[in-house]
């Protein structure tokens, strides 16, 4: 339902020339990329000539296959549902998670979605919810060697599933990959038929339709992943009308995660806008240079006032920039940084 009227909207707007904002849809020439193929081609466009190279295309092929191209991420739910009938029955819980303790789910499939990034998408019976609740993440364990009395040593991480919370059979996460990092080494490693141990949810900001007239969002890197979940519960919800506006910074133009499906739900959507910057530009690229600066969060977020709040989510630098990081016990901590400095307060701000 809400994507039939996404795929008319996106359909009813395919023959006119998209509103140019100052950044939004900040353009690459990626954005005719679907979701799991998004390498910069190094030549980029702007943000006026991507709207209408959408409008141009979607006029081609028709906007209900160009938005189910640049949606989704894997598309591939028989290969869930097979993964999952393989299940034994103990991996099988009424709601898939479990907030008390680890259940083991079956890796169906992982697409790559640029050099270092990939989704991997979790099988588990088809019959049941996941039972998570926006915004919320999960915790993954995987055991890494042996301590020295012989037990077994478990590393264990935090990561956010971007597939819908009500999507039967499966779950998504999309994962950076780290040259030394233990747990997505050990992700890197797992072929499809292989389990992870995942617990949870663990909720974050308890979302509810039009709690505020404005949502802004701060996202580095991966730190997209919650502010999906926040984005796809309002743009698939024809009742809530909140605005939403996106600053994403990156390093350079082909880090920039799932740019299209964002391009494709700015299109879609005109309560949502995007703003990329990236420290390292490519050439050719017309949307944000340089760092988060406070003209950036001034012209991407909306202003402070009771009725907005700002999510903030990212790597420890950006998050220290922007906000202050989270407290060492995982309480939000103090609020300082820029968003400080343009008179938001404590209650206008959340860390994930
Ligand atoms: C609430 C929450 C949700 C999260 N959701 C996601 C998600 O959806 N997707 C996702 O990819 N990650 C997510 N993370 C981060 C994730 O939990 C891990 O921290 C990350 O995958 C690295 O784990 P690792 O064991 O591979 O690296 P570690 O073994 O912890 O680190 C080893 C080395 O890897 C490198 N490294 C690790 N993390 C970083 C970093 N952030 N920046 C730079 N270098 C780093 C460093 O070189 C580090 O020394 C989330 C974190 C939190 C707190």
């Amino acid at each position: 339902m809400a994507m039939a009227m996404a795929l008319r909207r996106g359909a009813e707007r395919a023959g006119t020339v998209m509103r140019a904002g100052e950044w939004s849809c900040g353009g690459g020439a990626r954005f005719m990329a679907t979701a799991v193929r998004v390498e910069d081609d190094g030549s980029p466009s702007s943000s006026f000539s991507s709207g209408r190279a959408l409008a141009a295309f979607s006029a081609v092929v028709g906007a209900g296959a160009l938005y189910s191209s640049c949606l989704q991420t894997i598309r591939s739910e028989p290969a869930a549902a097979e993964a999952a009938r393989d299940m034994p029955q103990e991996c099988a819980p009424r709601t898939a998670l479990n907030p008390n303790e680890f259940v083991k789910f079956k890796l169906a499939e992982v697409r790559d979605i640029n050099h270092n990034t990939k989704v991997y998408r979790f099988a588990f019976n088809p019959q049941e919810a996941l039972g998570l609740h926006v915004a919320s993440c999960l915790v993954t364990k995987a055991e890494m060697g042996k301590k020295k009395d012989g037990t077994p040593n478990y590393i264990i991480r935090p990561y956010t599933p971007i597939s819908p919370p009500d999507s039967k059979g499966y779950f998504d996460l999309m994962i950076k990959i780290y040259p030394k990092g233990n747990m997505t080494q050990h992700l890197a490693h797992l072929k499809p038929g292989d389990t992870l141990e995942v617990k949870g949810p663990i909720p974050k900001l308890a979302y509810e339709p039009n709690m505020k007239k404005q949502i802004g969002m701060v996202a580095g890197g991966t730190g997209l992943t919650p502010m999906l979940q926040v984005i796809d519960a309002i743009v698939s919800n024809p009742e809530d009308n909140t605005q939403v506006s996106l600053v994403y910074a990156n390093t350079t133009p082909a880090d920039i995660l799932l740019k299209s499906k964002l391009d494709s739900l700015a299109f879609a959507h005109p309560n949502f806008k995007v703003f990329y910057v990236v420290s390292k530009e490519s050439e050719g690229w017309k949307g944000g240079k340089g760092h988060v600066t406070k003209d950036v969060l001034k012209k991407g977020l909306p202003s402070p006032s009771d009725d907005t709040l700002i999510l903030v989510c990212g790597p420890p630098g950006l998050m220290n920039l922007i906000s202050g990081d989270k407290a060492p016990d995982k309480s939000q901590g103090e609020l300082i940084g820029m968003l400080k400095d343009l008179g938001y307060t404590p209650q206008q701000v959340y860390k994930f």
